[in-house]
């Protein structure tokens, strides 16, 4: 019979209990003691959730994040924190969020400790600590967490299967410290998971989730090689192994996986299904088969009817060998619909969120297990839902997609080429040598978050809501005048995020109130959904950026998220390509242009912060992605007249491989993060002759470190000598929401002396030549 299992569950909270536990917990509001109680709820509630299913994981929740979790499982701590004597929990949150500053009660560090870096997993928008590794790096077991929370679990009734990152995909995703070969850790590495097994074992469990996502993407034979080699090893603990692969089609890992000594290997078989028939055609006779059936990703309903169609026979085939689960952990998915009591009811039809999607996977087991009859309602009902979806009017949309197709690529093309724009440009704006400006946002303190709620309850009503928002543009309009930058900004108060603020005014998005998605530690986003065909049914930000231009002589940069990034931290359609979503969203976008035009505004920065995290996993697979991707920005920006300067903004980019793409986009300028490569990225716009003004990031907003004026002096420098200073902008790496007042008026006060500094230097030189 057909057993059910789930790959991992949202830990913070369907109401985000655990972000505002952490973040209590930081402020030294409430006590160690106090936040592992909740913490310790939430699995309990979490397991209680999925009660129902034939196995749980244990080893989903975590404080930070997973991988973080597994380097201390594995003693691979960095070496700046090995010697922390204190709390083993405050410990992790060092080298989770750093402690940048001297600290009178860190002792073990009165230095400071640096964050270890983080970066997103795989192609999800959840951010992960990336492990360190050295040659000398030894691995000694620490199993506590993991015992702790099987016996907490097992305490509990359940059926527990522990989920681990498996020990390629740990050592593939960290980072050399020192340029050694990483791959060389592996014999230890494996001895140390081979410890953990055999712990695991002793807690008389029986199966173990080894999650090896890796397995999704190109991998060169070394890691191929890793794979058979780890898993030969770990075929002599006494506990079953379940390699879990997600987010993809495993391709030509396809045979490396059929030859691994494992028992049980689980697929995505919503990204992967056409792989499904090879996989168990090529698997041992009694290798369990486990089939990601419900989309994990995403936040539709499944259509439980033709999944049945598709599944009955590989059920009837494999019988006790098939598991069904979600595609992926539920982890990128909010935790419950049933919380929108305000979502519009045809469209919440429509969904699923963690909770309902194991409803589903239940209905799928007994459907398989006892037939459809015994949940013909629920498949009946399923039905309805998705012939709604499929014939609503507000999903296909004639007009829009008449709008489409009268889009040609020429739309995309500026009337001149940058050279002939520049000129004009230099002309309306008149600004100095090394023009100073910054990315959009400035803090979101707490009184803006504040008032927002309070609008949102309808406890303040519009006007007032409103009208504190114009005083918030006001102040930050008068702190960079004073403050002296070249170029201003609103300051973004008005939004609560840059991409759910879109989606909450187009036509076509749907947003919820609690449809929080963990990003990274106690930072959630709440992705708009995507429902249907977009339009824009009134000018989005006019109104905000008029009011700010209003206030001052210098410009004033209009600033909208672009198209790409949009589809990219929304939840999107999946019943049409998403290239078709991002081209609808770059008409919406081109309009909101064009009337930024033609309200005066001079410069329009379009922010594609997510342009390369779209990039698929398989290189194979990127050209298709930049070809449309690119378009669709061309198209948002590109209908302007040659005085409207375009500004694009990218943070966490390597450009190396994308530079190409990243030149056809033609943007007048594009801002991106550098600081904390000390210009190292330029060498990609360098090497590519890249035409057009770049501003180099010279503050590196992650840190509440103020940079010194000679800091930024010198990075200006090393920028000057890889892009030619006429082209140069001097701006932060990115936007100053996270940070607060105090710290950003010393960061960019030097910043502007910096860039004085560096005007003054050549005015000298020149007078000295003549
Ligand atoms: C740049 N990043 C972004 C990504 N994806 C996005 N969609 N947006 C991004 O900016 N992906 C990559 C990175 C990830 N980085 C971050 C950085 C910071 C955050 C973050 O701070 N998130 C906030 C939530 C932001 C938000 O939407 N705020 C809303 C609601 C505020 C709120 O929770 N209010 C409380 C009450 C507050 C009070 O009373 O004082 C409530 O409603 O209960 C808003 O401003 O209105 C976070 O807190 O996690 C995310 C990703
Ligand atoms: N304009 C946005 C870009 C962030 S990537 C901001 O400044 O926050
Ligand atoms: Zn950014």
């Amino acid at each position: 019979m057909v057993n059910a299992h789930n790959l991992g569950f949202p830990r913070i909270g369907a109401k985000r209990e655990l972000k505002f536990a952490l973040e209590k917990y930081w402020k030294g509001l409430i006590s160690q003691a106090e936040l592992t109680l909740i913490g310790n709820e939430l699995r309990c509630q979490n397991w209680e959730t999925q009660a129902g299913l034939d196995w749980v994981p244990v080893g989903d929740f975590s404080y930070y994040d997973q991988m973080l979790d597994m380097s201390f499982t594995l003693g691979n701590l960095p070496d700046r924190v090995r010697d922390s004597h204190g709390n083993a929990l405050d410990n992790y949150f060092r080298v989770a969020r750093g402690r940048s500053a001297p600290s009178a009660t860190d002792d073990q560090n009165p230095a400071g400790v640096a964050a270890g870096e983080m970066t997103k997993w795989f192609d999800t928008n959840y951010h992960y600590i990336v492990p360190e590794f050295q040659s000398d790096t030894t691995f000694s077991l620490d199993a506590s967490r993991l015992i702790e929370q099987i016996r907490e679990a097992k305490l509990q009734g359940q059926n527990v299967k522990p989920t681990i990152i498996g020990p390629v995909t740990y050592l593939a995703l960290g980072k050399s410290k020192d340029a050694s070969d990483k791959r060389a850790l592996l014999p230890q590495l494996v001895e140390a998971y081979r410890q953990l097994l055999e712990r695991i074992a002793a807690e008389g469990v029986q199966w173990v989730q080894i999650d090896e996502a890796i397995l999704v993407t190109e991998l060169e034979t070394p890691w191929q090689e890793a794979f058979e080699e780890a898993y030969q090893s770990l075929s002599q603990c006494p506990v079953k192994l379940l390699l879990t692969t997600y987010f993809g089609p495993l391709l030509d890992n396809l045979s490396l996986v059929t030859k691994l000594p494992v028992d049980g290997v689980h697929l995505d078989a919503v990204n992967a299904r056409e792989e499904v028939d090879a996989l168990i055609e090529s698997a041992p006779q009694d290798r369990v088969i486990s089939l990601g059936v419900i989309n994990g990703r995403n936040v539709w309903k499944s259509d439980l009817n033709a999944t049945l169609d598709w599944l009955e026979p590989i059920a009837n085939s494999l019988g006790d060998r098939l598991w069904i689960a979600p595609s992926c952990s539920l982890l990128h998915v909010p935790v419950d619909l049933d919380s929108e009591a305000k979502l519009d009811p045809e469209i919440k039809q429509w969904l699923a969120f963690a909770k309902q999607k194991l409803d589903e996977l239940r209905v799928i087991k007994i459907a398989l297990r006892y037939g459809r009859g015994a949940v013909g309602a629920d498949l009946a009902n399923n039905a309805i839902a998705i012939e709604s979806r499929r014939n609503s009017p507000r999903v296909n949309r004639a007009e829009v997609q008449e709008s489409l197709s009268k889009m040609s690529e020429q739309w995309g093309n500026r009337r001149s080429a940058y050279a002939q724009r520049a000129e004009t440009q230099a002309e309306v704006l008149n600004l100095p040598k090394y023009p100073t400006t910054t990315i959009g946002s400035f803090p979101q303190i707490a009184e803006i978050r504040r008032t927002r709620r309070q609008y949102k309850a309808g406890d303040i009503d519009e006007a007032a809501y409103r009208t504190a928002m114009q005083n918030e543009v006001a102040r930050c309009v008068r702190e960079q005048e004073s403050l002296g930058l070249d170029v201003l900004v609103h300051g973004e108060a008005e939004r609560n995020d840059m991409v759910e603020y879109f989606g909450e005014q187009l036509d076509g998005f749907a947003f919820s109130e609690f449809g929080w998605v963990q990003s990274y530690g106690s930072r959630c986003v709440k992705p708009p959904i995507l429902f249907g065909d977009i339009s824009r049914p009134k000018p989005m930000t006019v109104e905000w950026i008029s009011y700010a231009q209003s206030l001052t002589d210098k410009p004033v940069k209009g600033m909208l998220t672009g198209p790409v990034t949009i589809l990219n931290w929304s939840f999107v359609r999946d019943d049409q390509p998403r290239s078709v979503s991002c081209q609808q969203i770059a008409l919406a976008i081109r309009e909101e242009v064009l009337d930024l035009e033609k309200a005066g505004i001079k410069i329009i920065q379009i922010d594609e912060a997510a342009l390369r995290e779209g990039l698929p996993l398989r290189r194979s697979q990127w050209q298709n992605y930049l070809d449309w991707a690119v378009l669709s920005f061309r198209i948002a920006a590109n209908g302007v007249a040659d005085r409207t300067q375009i500004h694009t903004h990218m943070c966490y980019s390597e450009f190396n491989d994308i530079i190409r793409s990243i030149a056809l986009m033609d943007a007048d300028a594009i801002t991106i993060e550098t600081s904390r490569s000390d210009m190292e990225l330029l060498k990609a716009f360098e090497d590519f002759n890249y035409p057009n003004e770049i501003g180099p990031g010279v503050y590196d907003i992650h840190s509440p470190n103020i940079p010194t004026e000679e800091q930024i002096v010198d990075l200006l420098t090393k920028a000057g000598e890889r892009i030619p200073a006429e082209r140069l902008w001097v701006n932060p790496d990115c936007g100053l929401k996270t940070r607060q007042w105090d710290e950003v008026i010393p960061a960019l006060t030097n910043m502007i002396s910096a860039a004085r500094k560096l005007r003054g230097a050549e005015v000298a030189v020149a007078c000295g030549n003549e």
